[in-house]
């Protein structure tokens, strides 16, 4: 049998890994542990989170308890290949995505990345919002995606599985920045109460 053509053999094959679930899951934690491990084994990774959420650091992603990996904070996934450089893009193996949630071209760019790029994306974000409303394009980039986890946490009032996020205060609007003070981890039994 012929041999492949050229192009198509070193062609790369991307992947797209998403972990979801509410707030305190360990979803920052599950991905820098991915994209810490992918580095370890010699591939070149970048990081980007959305540059709404600067709680705990603007050029980092900071896990709750304080684990940091070094990262673009960026307003929207178009402007990463830009602003990290075509060149020092084309040889990166691995883009790791926090906060996806609130990239409204998640899908875009995760098409262009790993099905074009060859790049293994893995995704870190919230699927539902405080009132459980699909958050931004997360559940979108199901359908592409190869590998989907959800995680849970423990629900701050009876340590059961959390699988929501409950919002603490009034305010209204989807998207409002915050941690423990605005937001707890809960079961489906105290959501409803
Ligand atoms: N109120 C809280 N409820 C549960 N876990 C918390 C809370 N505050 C801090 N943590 C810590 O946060 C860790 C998860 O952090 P992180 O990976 O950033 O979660 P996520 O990205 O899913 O919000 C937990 O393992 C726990 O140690
Ligand atoms: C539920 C919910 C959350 N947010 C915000 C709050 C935080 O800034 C992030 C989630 O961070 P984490 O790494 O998953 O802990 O999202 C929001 O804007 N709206 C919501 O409904």
């Amino acid at each position: 049998m012929a041999p492949p053509p050229a192009d198509v053999a070193d062609a790369r094959t991307g992947e797209v890994h998403v972990i979801v679930g509410p707030m305190f899951a360990g979803k920052t934690t599950a991905l820098l542990r991915r994209v810490n491990t992918e580095a370890g084994s010699g591939r070149k990774v970048a990081m980007i989170k959305s540059s709404k959420d600067n709680r705990y650091a603007t050029d980092a992603v900071v896990t709750h308890d304080g684990t940091k990996f070094p990262c673009w904070a960026l307003p929207d996934l178009a402007s990463f290949k830009l602003n990290y450089g075509p060149q020092a893009y084309q040889q990166l193996d691995v883009i790791g995505i926090d906060e996806a949630q609130f990239f409204g071209d998640l899908y875009e760019f995760c098409c262009q990345a790993a099905d074009l790029d060859g790049k293994i994306i893995v995704i870190a974000g919230l699927d539902g919002d405080y009132l459980r409303r699909s958050f931004g394009s997360v559940l979108d980039i199901i359908p592409i995606a190869d590998t989907v986890t959800k995680l849970t946490s423990r629900c701050e009032l009876c340590g059961k599985r959390a699988i929501f996020t409950l919002r603490k205060v009034d305010e209204t609007q989807t998207e409002l920045i915050g941690g423990s003070d605005v937001y707890m981890p809960v079961c489906r039994q105290h959501y409803i109460s």
